[in-house]
């Protein structure tokens, strides 16, 4: 009141009074402060504060546009893929995590031109297709500097497909490791899609396992064991933030020319901060037979998803059998249900064993290996082991049976492994 101008009127009566009668004067004194504050001192007071309020609501408004932005963002992965023969420069999943090799640099890919991929490929010849995956076929090529190449064709790239090339690009030219095949480079031409990667002469594990002639003796069933474990290791460990790769299968297992694995096919993966507690996928994306139960019944998505995955591959090696089998006899069908009571007793394992290895294995370590798939496929994720566990546990066996250094030698009909 004090502050009031000196132009306003002078208290009336009712305010003076209002002291003794509060109740009674309370409507007139109400009345009265219209009068005694000018407009002129209420726009002073007013427009600061809608200034203010104005400027918060700007804020807020960019903020929620930010947001926004970033979430879009991180559903369709990165927009930092050049197309039209543009080049990969500082690529980043924008919005989502970047996850880095610790210590190491970005390693930069090339970039492609449709006509020098189709001249790789001798014009995507048909004679040249050397797999077929869900997104596309993958043709063998060969690259201007003499380089033998394996290009993945992405068959349409809608949302799904366009997600997961950008994905692979941008996860592979971040991930450097001995164990993960690695991309040479790409090509976003107009509507083609391409991922160049290195040539991997012997194909994937999925078809050497389902071969009848010189199958994979049991040293480089168990070498192959260690270091997909050490590539899913390298995910999980060495990456930060995590990288579970959700899509772990024997097809994207492949062999170079001495059957040293490389894991492949990281369309699916998903960068996680918080690799136990999990993320919840509202869609459950991978392949039937190696999907994890928790994964599969409520989207749960953590590492331990990937070590199931990791444990339906292993069973594959043991047993020869594919995860999911409708040719084969009632209660045969799922490779997990039929072979987890057997994995862990001593007597039954034997049973389960893949004929094609004729018995040149030591069953001490078959007891080990079963044991070690046995906590992998639990049912319970909990209850499974750390991948780092298990590469941790099969380094001695494979300490143990050693690879002989040629090629030749690496399956049967050449030199088996010895009986223990
Ligand atoms: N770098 C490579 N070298 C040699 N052969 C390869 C290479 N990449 C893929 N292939 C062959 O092509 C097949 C299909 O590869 P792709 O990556 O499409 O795998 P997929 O797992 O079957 O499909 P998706 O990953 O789309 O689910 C592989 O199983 C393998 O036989």
């Amino acid at each position: 009141m004090e502050n009031l101008p000196a132009t306003s009127p002078p208290p009336s009566n009712g305010i003076i009074h209002s002291h003794h009668h509060h109740l009674e004067h309370v409507p007139q004194t109400h009345g009265h402060h219209h009068e005694i504050i000018p407009s002129s001192s209420l726009l002073i007071v007013v427009i600061p504060i809608i200034i203010v309020i104005l400027l918060l609501a700007i804020l807020l408004l960019t903020l929620m546009l930010r947001r926004l932005q970033l979430s879009r963002d991180t559903t369709t992965t990165s927009t930092t893929v050049a197309t039209n023969g543009g080049c990969l420069r500082g690529s980043g999943l924008s919005g989502t995590p970047q996850p880095k090799l610790r210590g190491a640099q970005q390693v930069q890919v090339q970039v492609f031109s449709l006509k020098e991929v189709e001249t790789a490929t001798n014009k995507f010849s048909e004679a040249n297709i050397i797999g077929n995956g869900a997104s596309g076929a993958v043709y063998r090529g060969v690259l201007r500097d003499g380089t033998a190449a394996a290009i993945k064709m992405f068959r349409s790239h809608g949302r799904y497909g366009e997600r997961a090339f950008r994905l692979e690009v941008d996860l592979l030219s971040r991930l450097r490791s001995p164990y993960i095949s690695e991309l040479l480079g790409y090509c976003a031409d107009q509507h083609h899609r391409l991922l160049v990667f290195e040539y991997m002469p012997n194909g994937s594990l999925h078809s050497h396992l389902r071969r009848t002639q010189s199958p994979l003796n049991w040293a480089i069933r168990l070498k192959i064991a260690l270091d997909s474990a050490r590539a899913l290791e390298y995910l999980h460990e060495h990456t930060t933030p995590a990288v579970i790769h959700r899509n772990l299968k024997s097809t994207n297992i492949l062999l170079d020319h001495n059957f040293r694995p490389k894991l492949s096919g990281f369309g699916l993966a998903k960068i996680g901060s918080d690799k136990l507690n999990g993320l919840i996928s509202t869609r459950v994306l991978g392949t039937t037979g190696y999907l994890a139960p928790e994964y599969a019944s409520t989207g749960k998505l953590t590492t331990k998803s990937d070590v199931y995955s990791y444990g339906v591959i292993l069973l594959e090696l043991l047993t020869g059998r594919v995860p999911f089998d409708t040719t084969r006899p009632p209660g045969e069908h799922v490779l997990v249900s039929w072979a987890l009571p057997r994995l862990t007793n001593r007597d039954k394992v034997m049973e389960m064993i893949d004929p094609a290895l004729d018995g040149q294995y030591s069953k001490k370590d078959l007891i080990q290996v079963a044991a070690i798939t046995a906590m992998c496929v639990q049912p319970e994720a909990d209850y499974r082991p750390l991948i780092t566990d298990v590469v941790q546990s099969l380094m001695p066996l494979v300490k143990k049976n050693p690879v002989a250094a040629s090629s030749n030698s690496l399956r049967f009909g050449h030199s088996p492994s010895p009986r223990a």
